[in-house]
This record gives C-alpha cells, structure tokens and sequence, in this order.
C-alpha cells in the first residue's frame, strides 16, 4: 500500500496469534522467514535478522523468552541519545521518599490541558526497587488527548503491564498490531519499541513497570488444568511493519531516566518474527473466576491473572489480580473482603462500575494503596450493610472490574503523589465511621 507521502506502509488485517508466550510465527511478506535456521548469511528480501531477548541466554527452558526479528533495518540505527525533559514526571529512586504508613486514596487524573501524547501523559504514582539491578516496579499513571505521532516508546527498565482505563487504544509494536479498549490489557516487553494511537482522542490507564522477571501465568494446583485465565485468551499480534522514512524520535526509558534519539526512518519495520519474546492483550472479561462455594471470602490470589515471580518459591514480586463480575453465594460469611493487614503492599485501580469493598470515593480511574501492615477493608457503609445482609439470596456483582498491583515490597508513593490536589486527604475517615457493637453481656 502506498502513503500519502509516497512511502509505502504494509498493515497485515488485524488478527492476532493465540497462547500465552507460545513459539509463535509470523511474516508479513510470504517467505520472509528464514527456514531451519536464525541467521542466515543473506535474509529472504534483503532483511537484517535480530535478536531481541528478555531473559538471560541460559535461562531454563520454560523461562526463556526471546525471539528473532527481520527487519528493514537493524534497531542500532539511531542518532546518540540525548536526555529528555519529562518535567520530573518520572520517578526512579524511590530509596530516600518517606513513606507515610496511612492508606491512601487518589480522585482519577484529568484529561490533559495541554496537548499531550502516551509518552508525555506518563507520571510516576509509587514504586520500589531498582531498575538499575533489574528488581522492584514502578507505577505510572497517564492521561493523554492524542496519539503518538513520528516517534515511539520503549523501556529497557522493564516490562510494561498497560491496564486502559478510558478510550481505545492501539499498540503499533515492532512485532506487530494491538488493539485494546477498557477491560483489556497489554504486556510490552521490556525494550519493544511501540508507539500508542488513541483512536477516540483521549486515553487513560495505569502501568506498571517491571524491573524483573517478566509475567507469567500462575501454576493452579488444586483447581485443576482449567480456570482463572486461560492461555489461549492471550493473544499476540501477527507480524506488520511500516516501511517509512522521514524524521522520527525515538524516546527510551533507561535508568529512570526518558532519553531521545532522532532516527530517520520508523523503527517499526520487523517484517516477520519468531519466538516467545512478544507483546499480548488479555481481555479481563475473559478471566474464569474462582471462589467459596461454601462459607467465607477468599484470599485474594484467587483472582490471579498474571504473576511476576521473585527470588523466593511462592511469593511473587508482582501480582496482578482483578476483581471481576462473580456471584457471592456463601452462607453465614461477610461476604466483601474482611478487615486486614498483610505483609503485600496492594496498589489499586478501578477500571469500571464500583468496587464491592467500598461503597463511595474509589471512583473509576481513580487509585488507592493499601501497604505492608496498613489496616483496611471494608468502609462503614459497606460492612454496616453487609453484616446484615439477607443471605438466603446471592449477591451478583455485575458491571465492575478492579484490578491490584499486589508487590512483595512496599509501593513508596512520589512526592507528586503524596501532595496532589487528586489525593483524598480524608480517605481514612471511612473507616472512622464503624460503629462498637461489643457487648460481653450478649454473644
Ligand atoms: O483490600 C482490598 O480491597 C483488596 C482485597 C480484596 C479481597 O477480596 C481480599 C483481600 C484484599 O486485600
Ligand atoms: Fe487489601
């Protein structure tokens, strides 16, 4: 297909590959791919082959994600890098913040007044870690009002998990098409390069960025082969690519910081891949909820999508959980969550409808933070309400979707974040409504 401009840009129908971090294969032109071997002394269409890797070279089988790239030309083809001004939006050291232990609570971000893209709509929210040594996360936040225009993103910090939350959007990668509206999600790996459209002209969501081991899906034990969210509803993009030249920046996140290089052409030009190093959406409608068909709540990690595993078996460096539509049915049990304190630190976002653990404030777009020992749970409305609630009949939550950034290490909330006018400063009175019921005379 030719452009306006005379270049000519080839966009494969968007379909997509389906599995999660399968071997997949795709080409854009037929034969692009090599066969029977990576790295052929010439490439089928005069393409350079790359290799893009997110784990280390010998890591065990079922760990090791990569994948081969043709291409126009190689990804070193850029200017130097210079530093870009993110208006100390971005935050990376988070080891000297003081750390308030109080929940805290955030109204949604704005729509931006000044125009402003997926790169300059990022600001960070909270994180730990260190991208630097390849550990901890980061959440940011965006808001933006229009697409990414001649240039594209990427992060050599870490994998970004997108949670949209208004508007389409659509994910032009190097390997590839996505599109996702709210109630999806996308996986970039760490260091892809791609650029955000925003098809109805404004998009917010969350990121978080994952300093270390990339996403998985979670063993399921006891529930068995089947449940929570299936590996075929993963879907990965086919190979597209966009033979343009023409000024373009390329904009990366490299320790913590956002640098820029000016490059001639769109780096968005693998005309066919192979491997399991690639982009994926997940729609959260999807997910197979799990939970107490008898009596009392359950602890949240039934709700599981993705984990992000850490040096420890079994306690993840990142858990990232929804709180889909589900039917509660348990007798002679408080239904919503019950007070606690736990040694995970819970970001929380709300992508649509209301969240059944708080009746008022935690409004769509909005967050919330609820860190290592920091008591919470249910506000006074809700617990008042479902103390009494008839429980011959079920509960049926419809028309919600939350999800939880759940991290082994404490989320160290920004300055940005600790003073913004978005910050609910009487969140903690929530709770400060409970009533005593305590009565030694009464059981
Ligand atoms: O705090 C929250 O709202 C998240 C949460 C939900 C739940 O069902 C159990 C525990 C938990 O931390
Ligand atoms: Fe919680």
């Amino acid at each position: 297909m030719l452009g306006e401009d005379g270049t000519s840009m080839h966009h494969a129908p968007l379909r997509y590959q389906s599995g999660f971090a399968n071997h997949f294969e795709s080409e854009a032109l037929p034969g692009a791919l090599p066969v029977g071997r990576n790295s052929p002394q010439r490439c089928p269409y005069g393409l350079y082959a790359e290799q893009f890797s997110a784990t280390a070279f010998t890591a065990p089988r079922a760990d090791n994600r990569r994948s081969w790239l043709y291409r126009i030309r190689p990804a070193a083809m850029h200017a130097p890098f210079e530093p870009y001004d993110d208006g100390g939006r971005l935050v990376s050291d988070f080891s000297t913040l003081a750390t308030p232990p109080d929940p805290l609570r955030w109204n949604p971000l704005p729509l931006p007044a000044a125009p402003t893209d997926f790169v300059d709509g990022l600001v960070t929210w909270a994180g730990h870690g260190d991208a630097g040594v390849q550990a901890g996360a980061a959440v940011h936040l965006y808001a933006a009002d229009r697409s990414m225009e001649q240039r594209s993103f990427c992060s050599a910090d870490g994998e970004l998990l997108i949670v949209p939350q208004l508007g389409r959007h659509r994910f032009v990668t190097e390997l590839g098409v996505l599109e996702v509206e709210p109630q999806e999600i996308v996986v970039i790996p760490r260091g892809l390069r791609f650029r955000v459209e925003l098809p109805d002209g404004a998009g917010r969501g969350y990121v978080c960025e994952n300093h270390g081991a990339p996403f998985r899906l979670p063993d399921l034990g006891p529930i068995g082969a089947n449940g929570l969210a299936h590996a075929r509803d993963f879907l990965a993009p086919v190979a597209a690519y966009e033979d343009i030249d023409g000024p373009h920046q390329l904009v990366t996140k490299f320790m913590g910081r956002l640098w820029s290089a000016a490059m001639d052409h769109s780096p968005l030009d693998v005309v066919a891949w192979h491997g399991n190093c690639a982009p994926y959406k997940y729609d959260l409608r999807r997910f197979n909820a799990i939970g107490s068909i008898s009596h009392d709540h359950p602890d949240p990690s039934i709700f599981l999508v993705l984990h992000a595993a850490s040096d420890t078996p079994g306690t993840s460096a990142i858990d990232f959980v929804v709180f889909p539509p589900r039917i509660l049915a348990m007798q002679d049990t408080f239904r919503p969550p019950w007070f606690h304190r736990n040694v995970a630190s819970e970001f929380m976002g709300l992508i649509h409808g209301v969240y059944d653990a708080k009746a008022e404030g935690f409004l769509p777009g909005g967050a919330s933070l609820h860190n290592c020992m920091t008591g919470h749970g249910p506000d006074a409305e809700t617990f008042e309400k479902a103390s009494r609630a008839d429980l011959s009949q079920p509960d049926v939550i419809r028309d919600t979707m939350a999800f939880m950034f759940e991290a082994r290490h404490v989320w160290r909330p920004t300055p940005r974040a600790l003073a913004s006018p978005l910050r609910q400063a009487d969140y903690a009175r929530c709770w400060q409504g409970l009533r005593r019921h305590f009565d030694p005379a009464r059981r």
